[in-house]
């Protein structure tokens, strides 16, 4: 006889036994980690993880919405939403990690997240805190770089790199750390020598990343698409990532063409962002010259609530016998 066992909405298995008849499983199942899921998507599949760039809550909403597989929390956006500064290693952990702690949480049956960890902040101690905070987090994979502590954005001039040894010792931390923790977190060894040492010091950094343990590759900063191919073909089986900046240092390439290069997984750090100060720009120039902010009508309160999972949360308390919104809202 024939189960068949689905996943419906919400995240609820309903089990057919082959008699037609659906009844309530009597196995539990936990929802699978992030970590995993991603692990999957990368080892089972050759698709093109494409992961939008969020930076709170609501831009992570969105992406759940639309059903993105993936996720990537943006220290770029992270430290402009939550600090309301630049991207020059400002940001620290402990930023980073709650920002992602809640992302990563706002469904347990949601798209894994993929988060930056920067520097990892600090010596190997701060890095090995770092990872087993992102662990706890909930994050499914994360990236480590080379550049020193006080950083940018791998997308300004005037980079600085620490020294090939130092770059390990991160990596080496990370993948002890997770080891030792028994997670499966993916580990992604990002390096930005590019600017400071060329392009033969990146392959040559990222070989040794992988031959410590790293899962996955990402040279910050391709300067063209040949390079970017290049790239994937000396480092090939190793899967690679690519940052996808507009108007940053490379060229544009879409997902299509990435798919086609050979690239795994696709991060677009300022996807949310630089509409987000487009809109709200305009907006609050409309206010100001207009008086009035000018939101499309149908796009009021209970409609924004809604992408923020208003229904399931009024779902909550009727299923717990609480009549707080009986009567609508
Ligand atoms: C990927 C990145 O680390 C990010 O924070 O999103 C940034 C993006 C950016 O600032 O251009 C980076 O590429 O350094």
């Amino acid at each position: 006889m024939a189960i068949t066992i689905t996943l419906g909405p919400n995240g609820q298995y309903h089990v057919n036994n082959g008699s037609g008849r659906e009844q309530e499983p009597d196995i539990h199942f936990l929802p699978i980690s992030g970590s995993t899921k991603l692990r999957r998507m990368l080892n089972e599949t050759n698709e093109l993880i494409v992961c939008p760039g969020v930076y709170d809550g609501l831009s992570a909403r969105v992406a759940m919405q639309l059903d993105f597989k993936a996720m990537y929390m943006t220290g770029a956006g992270t430290t402009a939403s939550r600090l309301g500064m630049a991207d020059l290693g400002l940001a620290q952990l402990h930023d980073m990690k709650t920002n992602a702690e809640m992302i990563a949480n706002l469904d347990p049956n949601g798209p894994p997240l993929i988060a930056d960890m920067d520097t990892g902040y600090g010596g190997p101690l701060m890095v090995a805190k770092s990872v087993q905070q992102y662990i706890q987090a909930g994050v499914a994979g994360f990236h480590i770089e080379d550049q020193v502590l006080s950083k940018r954005c791998g997308h300004l001039a005037g980079k600085k790199v620490v020294s090939k040894e130092e770059y390990l010792m991160r990596l080496r931390t990370a993948k002890l750390t997770k080891d030792r923790l028994h997670s499966d977190i993916v580990l992604i060894a990002r390096t930005d020598a590019l600017q400071q040492h060329g392009y033969e010091e990146c392959i040559d950094r990222l070989k040794a990343a992988r031959d410590l343990g790293a899962d996955v590759g990402l040279l910050e900063g391709f300067t063209s698409k040949e390079q970017a191919r290049q790239a994937v073909q000396d480092l090939a089986p190793w899967p690679l990532l690519l940052n996808m900046v507009e108007n940053g240092a490379g060229p544009v390439i879409t997902t299509y063409e990435a798919k086609e290069m050979g690239f795994r997984i696709m991060i677009f750090s300022f996807a949310s962002l630089a509409p987000a100060y487009m809109g709200i720009k305009s907006a609050l120039e409309r206010l100001k010259t207009e008086g009035v902010v000018g939101t499309p009508e149908g796009l009021g309160p209970r409609k924004l609530f809604e992408v923020c999972g208003l229904s399931q949360s009024m779902k909550i308390d009727a299923d717990a016998g609480g009549l707080a919104f009986s009567n609508g809202v």
